[in-house]
């Protein structure tokens, strides 16, 4: 795209000093200097940690032929034409999807926000357009699939990663012949522009409880930056189970006449409602009620949160114009998602384990209450909760519920960082002690507390592990070590096996 027309569309000003923009040509964009290509415009960010302008010299040497920014400060040199913008981060979103040609135009876009539940919907809503039929992209936690069904990472470890990111993967699902494309968008995301520039048929919303306050602020303001996905959205699916936000969400959805669904697996008055769900031991069934008709739907995953989560699935795919009759019969194929719920194989005489990725004390309480239900002997639980920056509030209620829900809480680490993980345990134990409980104990290496738990739980037990689901590492003090949660259950249930 000529640099020129760029600026256009950016309503950016060339700085004074700069060349003339005039004869040059923008092949791609980035904001992170170290992966400008030859052709690319450099987008500068003033960020919490840095300030992007420190990267000009990296991104020029690497081929960048324009740099934008909200202003060259005074000593800072670039011989390449610059210009200023009012917002960075906006004008990174807006040059990204010009310059990649607006890919999510050519596709129907299913956007899924919330605090819980956005990875295993996105999922669902992925499962039920592929096994209707349509040539479905997915961005979410889990990495990012093309139609051919190859889960891929983008190069960082984002939900949502920044919008070059999210706009080249987009346009690589349309060079894939992409249809329809599933869209994790988390709450930073949406806060920070990483999809300005994706075009939103469906909007799905889980539900909303207080996490990431540490980014958010307040309540509100976490509120008004995941309602911005519903503000765009032609057709929103709306949780009336979760409120107040659902009151506060409905004219928002549906401002300018736009249509909006609205869901509830707990018996509120909805268009879709899930009716008659039983649980067993090792999946779901429900009666799914809609305006259009009423079906028995069978979903092979434990938890009781998932009858939601399907609900917001099936709805929403049902916006882009599929029947119920082939939605459910969809869902009783759906393989799962790993690290949520997932079961680890075990052999007779062996306890149930289950790797969860809760990490909030509302979802840690509804994995426990809802796995509770099929479980015939004691429930355990391990978990720790996450140092550094991370919401440290967070770390005394989920020692609170661990202990409340399970007959027997296991605190140990969790991505720690380099605040002292005593400091985490404690704060865990208060939570316990606060409310009078004394069922727990600590044991600081996590290998360590999963391997005590699988030890000590009898045949009729489960044994959730909470937290990790599927991360791949684990970060102690500044050291990032390879994990996988699974594989230290399926170990455990091993040396359980043989006694040791
Ligand atoms: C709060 C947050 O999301 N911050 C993100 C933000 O940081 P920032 O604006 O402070 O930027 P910065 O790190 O100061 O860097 C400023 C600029 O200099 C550039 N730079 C920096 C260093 C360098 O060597 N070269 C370089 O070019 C950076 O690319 C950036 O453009 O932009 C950075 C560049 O993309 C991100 O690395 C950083 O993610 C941080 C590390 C992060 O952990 N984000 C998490 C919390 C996040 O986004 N999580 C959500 C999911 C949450 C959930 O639902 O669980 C997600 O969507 O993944
Ligand atoms: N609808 C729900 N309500 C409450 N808890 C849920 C719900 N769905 C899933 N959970 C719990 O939250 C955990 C994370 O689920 P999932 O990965 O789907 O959510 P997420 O919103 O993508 O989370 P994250 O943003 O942290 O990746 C699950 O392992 C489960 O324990």
């Amino acid at each position: 795209m000529n640099l020129a027309d760029l600026a256009q569309a950016l309503g950016a000003e060339l700085a004074d000093t700069a060349t003339h923009p005039s004869g040059v040509v923008v092949t791609g964009v980035s904001h992170q200097a170290a992966w400008i290509r030859p052709g690319d415009l450099f987008v500068a960010i003033r960020g919490a940690r840095f300030d992007g302008h420190g990267f000009i010299d990296e991104a020029i040497e690497r081929g960048a032929v324009a740099v934008v920014g909200e202003g060259l400060p005074p000593r800072v040199r670039c011989n390449v034409p610059y210009l200023t913008v009012g917002n960075a981060r906006a004008a990174l979103a807006d040059a990204a999807t010009e310059v990649l040609g607006r890919p999510s135009d050519r596709m129907t876009v299913l956007g899924v926000t919330g605090t819980d539940g956005k990875t295993t919907t996105s999922c669902l809503a992925l499962h039920l357009l592929r096994a209707t039929g349509h040539r479905t992209g997915l961005l979410s936690t889990i990495g990012y699939e093309l139609p051919d069904g190859e889960l891929r990472q983008p190069p960082s470890h984002f939900t949502t990663p920044e919008a070059p990111q999210v706009q080249q993967i987009l346009r690589d699902m349309v060079a894939h012949e992409a249809t329809h494309a599933v869209v994790e968008s988390s709450s930073h995301a949406l806060a920070m522009d990483r999809v300005r520039g994706v075009d939103y048929d469906v909007a799905l919303w889980t539900n909303l409880t207080g996490e990431h306050l540490d980014f958010h602020g307040t309540m509100e303001q976490y509120f008004a930056d995941k309602a911005k996905l519903v503000r765009r959205a032609r057709h929103s699916v709306l949780n009336a189970d979760d409120l107040p936000w659902f009151e506060r969400l409905v004219p928002l959805a549906t401002a300018d006449g736009r249509a909006c669904t609205s869901y509830s697996a707990e018996g509120a008055g909805a268009d879709w409602r899930a009716e008659g769900i039983e649980e067993g031991a090792d999946g779901l069934a429900f009666t799914v009620n809609t305006p259009t008709g009423q079906g028995r739907a069978h979903l092979p995953m434990v938890g009781r949160f998932n009858v939601a989560n399907a609900l917001a699935a099936m709805a929403g795919v049902a916006a882009t114009g599929v029947g119920l009759d082939e939605l459910v019969e969809g869902l009783a194929t759906f393989p799962g998602v790993p690290g949520r719920m997932e079961m680890v194989e075990r052999e007779p005489g062996e306890p149930r384990v289950i790797v969860d990725f809760a990490h909030t004390a509302p979802s840690l309480e509804k994995a426990l209450t809802t796995v509770r239900v099929t479980t015939d002997g004691a429930l355990w639980v391990v978990l720790g909760s996450a140092g550094g920056p991370r919401d440290p509030s967070k770390r005394a209620p989920l020692g609170e519920v661990a202990t409340r829900l399970a007959d027997h809480a296991v605190f140990t680490e969790e991505d720690h960082r380099t605040t002292p993980l005593q400091d985490i345990l404690e704060e865990m134990e208060r939570g316990a002690r606060e409310t009078g409980r004394d069922n727990f104990v600590s044991i600081g290496d996590r290998t360590d507390a999963i391997r005590y738990a699988v030890g000590a739980a009898g045949p009729q037990d489960t044994v959730v592990l909470a937290g990790k689901g599927p991360e791949e590492t684990m970060e102690r003090g500044t050291q990032l070590v390879p994990w996988a949660e699974i594989e230290v259950a399926r170990e455990a249930l091993r040396l359980r096996r043989e006694g040791a």
